[in-house]
């Protein structure tokens, strides 16, 4: 088991934050917790790295509890960069880390590479822009190859660029051994990445696969729609006339064959439009926006 959070409640004055938050991570995959601003992402994060106390509930990570320094060694977590000190270049803060935790400089350097810091690595973090503080943030977090990471919203501020080179370091860090657990307001980018959402509502979670909801539909305007929808209903997982066009959910049929069954019967496709519902949907659903 490499997380187990049981039962945990907290509660600022008379706000009943969270309400007995309880789930585990028992293998290396990327974890992500959702929830509108407020929701208390960050407050379960912190009490997962014991920054804060729970009012009540347990956190044992990989066997040992959280209150045990030693696993801080094995456990990472990345903040928001007020941890950054304006006039400390990024090696000075990656030194630290490295002097506390015994890391060879060449690890260290090697890891600000994989990441490609180095070219500013020694200048003062106070010039850094948010996306530089973001990258040297993440270095810090993974120089001592946990096998768990936490991340309060790692995507913030990077540009499209800079997020597919860190959604695909994350991919390939769990693919090494780390479980990631990782809070994010980015649904589409989470779905590329994560196999399990955390939706956090009203102090509870509600814990769902990726897979048991998100599909690929395709919208179709043809010219015979009921023709259209006798002939591709025996093969799809679901056809239907909504709007006068054809829904289709394909289950795993590529597209191409659609488009030749209806070819060989002679049937007009005027246009496609390809859906993919994802924990986009899922977060409107849960949380009740029109
Ligand atoms: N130290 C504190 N004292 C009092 N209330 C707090 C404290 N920290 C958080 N809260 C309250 O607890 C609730 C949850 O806050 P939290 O920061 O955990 O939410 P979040 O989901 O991380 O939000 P965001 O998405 O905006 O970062 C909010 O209503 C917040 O005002």
């Amino acid at each position: 088991m490499i997380l187990d959070v049981k039962d945990i409640r907290k509660s600022y004055g008379k706000q009943q934050v969270l309400k007995g938050i309880t789930f585990q991570i028992k293998k290396p995959q990327i974890i992500a917790l959702v929830g509108p601003n407020g929701s208390g992402k960050s407050t379960l994060l912190n009490i997962i790295t014991n920054l804060i106390s729970p009012d009540s509930g347990e956190v044992t990570i990989l066997g040992k509890s959280n209150r045990n320094p030693e696993i801080f060694k094995e456990v990472s977590f990345m903040q928001d960069n007020s941890i950054l000190y304006d006039y400390l270049t990024g090696y000075d803060h990656l030194q630290f880390i490295g002097d506390v935790q015994k890391i060879p400089k060449k690890q260290i350097l090697e890891t600000a590479e994989k990441i490609g810091i180095t070219s500013y690595i020694h200048k003062k973090v106070g010039k850094y822009s948010l996306g530089m503080k973001q990258h040297l943030l993440l270095t810090m977090a993974i120089i001592n190859n946990p096998k768990l990471l936490i991340l309060d919203e790692p995507l913030n501020g990077l540009d499209p660029t800079s997020a597919i080179k860190v959604r695909n370091l994350l991919l390939e860090i769990c693919s090494k051994g780390t479980a990631i657990l990782l809070s994010s307001h980015n649904l589409g980018e989470n779905d590329r990445v994560t196999s399990q959402i955390l939706f956090l509502k009203e102090g509870n979670l509600i814990e769902e696969d990726i897979s048991q909801y998100e599909e690929t539909s395709y919208i179709l305007t043809v010219k015979d729609l009921e023709r259209a929808k006798n002939l591709l209903g025996k093969e799809m997982k679901k056809v239907e006339i909504n709007n006068n066009k054809l829904e289709i959910v394909p289950n795993g049929i590529p597209l191409s064959k659609i488009i030749s069954l209806l070819d060989e019967e002679q049937i007009e496709v005027k246009d496609i439009e390809k859906r993919i519902r994802g924990s986009e949907e899922r977060y409107q659903e849960i949380f009740m926006i029109n």
